[in-house]
């Protein structure tokens, strides 16, 4: 079955309809309804389509926040990274599932072909990402410039008084006629500035890195892990913008020809392309997201998670390394390394790190 667009966002939909009213958008005092970005990942297979991870966005955490982190609280709030951390989540707990209670798994198989991962995605399944809104950043800029009265792209000049020089070299949603850039979450002007880097961007990077996270990669072969289809509303899809952003002729052209271990970009170009759908409006909803639910997907637990896996599976697998930061310069992780690196320096140019929460350790109480 090929999903059609229609089909992966109803499912979404329908999955955010069941969820308790107090996690609905409210109706304000003066009969306003509350509006919330909504995402989710869709798993087709069998002829069957299931929403396996979903997500509402908020407001991101300024960069000078992080180091009170301690790995606990979330960065990115965005709708649609927020999905993907939760992604990672069920594959890890499906990873525990596996070892621990021998369960049938639903999305992961073991993996004894010799692969470096004890998992990988089933082969009967395919992946795909339904967003409620255009990715903010550089898929974006078409229709941000579209809605402005007067085209003459504004500067954050003042617009940011707390922006430093480093954060001005990576533009929020300012300078719109800067197309294809590396840009920072969006921010209002008076905001303080977040330093984690747009969903366009995180979004182009997972078509070479593929839907995993570093510590899901430690486990499972990225070679399945990618967005079959991406589905837009139709007033949020700027076909320009997001070939532009996620297109091997648009900004990834550098790369689209690399052949990674793995042959990631490659494969990630079976992405069917970003569909129209028909589905209009917006989703209303709260802007609230459960901070208990959060945590399951924060750096902390998902280490914590990640270790009891190691110990489980033994050598080559234990995550023993005593601050964060080190996880992701793991042996086994060199070729993501590599690809990152190949993204970052060839083709999302200008990508700068959003630092400060890195340095925890996993025993120190969270
Ligand atoms: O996309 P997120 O929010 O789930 O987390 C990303 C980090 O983005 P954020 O700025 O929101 O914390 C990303 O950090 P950078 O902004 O790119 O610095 C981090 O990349 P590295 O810089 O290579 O650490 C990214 O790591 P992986 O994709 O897992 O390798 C991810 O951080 P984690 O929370 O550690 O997954
Ligand atoms: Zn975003």
């Amino acid at each position: 079955m090929n999903a059609s667009a229609d089909a992966i966002a109803a499912v979404v939909l329908a999955q955010f309809a069941k969820l308790p009213s107090k996690r609905k958008p409210a109706v304000r005092d003066n009969g306003l309804r509350e509006w919330v970005p909504l995402s989710g990942i869709v798993l087709e297979k069998d002829g069957h389509l299931t929403c396996i991870a979903l997500a509402t966005g908020m407001k991101c955490l300024p960069a000078s926040r992080l180091p009170d982190c301690n790995g606990i609280g979330i960065h990115d709030w965005h709708a649609e990274i927020l999905a993907l951390r939760a992604f990672n989540r069920f594959l890890l707990d499906e990873c525990h599932q596996i070892l621990e209670d021998g369960k049938t798994p639903y999305i992961l198989q073991r993996d004894n072909a010799g692969s470096s991962r004890p998992f990988k995605i089933r082969a009967d399944v395919r992946l795909h990402m339904y967003c409620s809104e255009a990715p903010c950043g550089d898929a974006s800029m078409e229709l941000i410039m579209a809605a402005q009265e007067d085209m003459t792209p504004w500067t954050d000049n003042g617009r940011h008084p707390q922006i430093t020089e480093e954060q001005r070299s990576l533009p929020g949603r300012a300078f719109f006629s800067q197309l294809g850039v590396v840009r920072r979450k969006p921010g209002r002007g008076d905001a303080p500035a977040s330093m984690s880097k747009s969903c366009s961007d995180k979004l182009a990077a997972k078509q070479g890195l593929s839907l995993l996270s570093s510590i899901t990669a430690l486990f499972v072969d990225p070679s399945r892990a990618y967005i079959d289809r991406l589905v837009l509303p139709e007033d949020r899809y700027s076909a320009t913008g997001c070939s532009r952003a996620f297109g091997p002729e648009g900004r990834l052209q550098p790369v689209a020809n690399a052949v990674w271990e793995d042959g990631n970009l490659a494969a990630a170009w079976t992405l069917s392309g970003i569909e129209e759908t028909v589905l209009g409006g917006v989703i209303q909803g709260r802007k609230a997201f459960d901070v208990r639910g959060a945590s399951a997907m924060a750096r902390r637990t998902m280490w914590a998670k990640a270790r009891e896996l190691g110990e489980a599976l033994g050598d080559g697998y234990r995550v023993d390394v005593p601050v964060y930061c080190e996880i992701k310069m793991l042996p086994s992780l060199a070729t993501r390394r590599a690809v990152k690196e190949d993204l970052r320096t060839k083709a999302l140019t200008q990508w700068i790190c959003n630092q400060g929460d890195d340095g925890f350790e996993l025993k120190q109480a969270g």
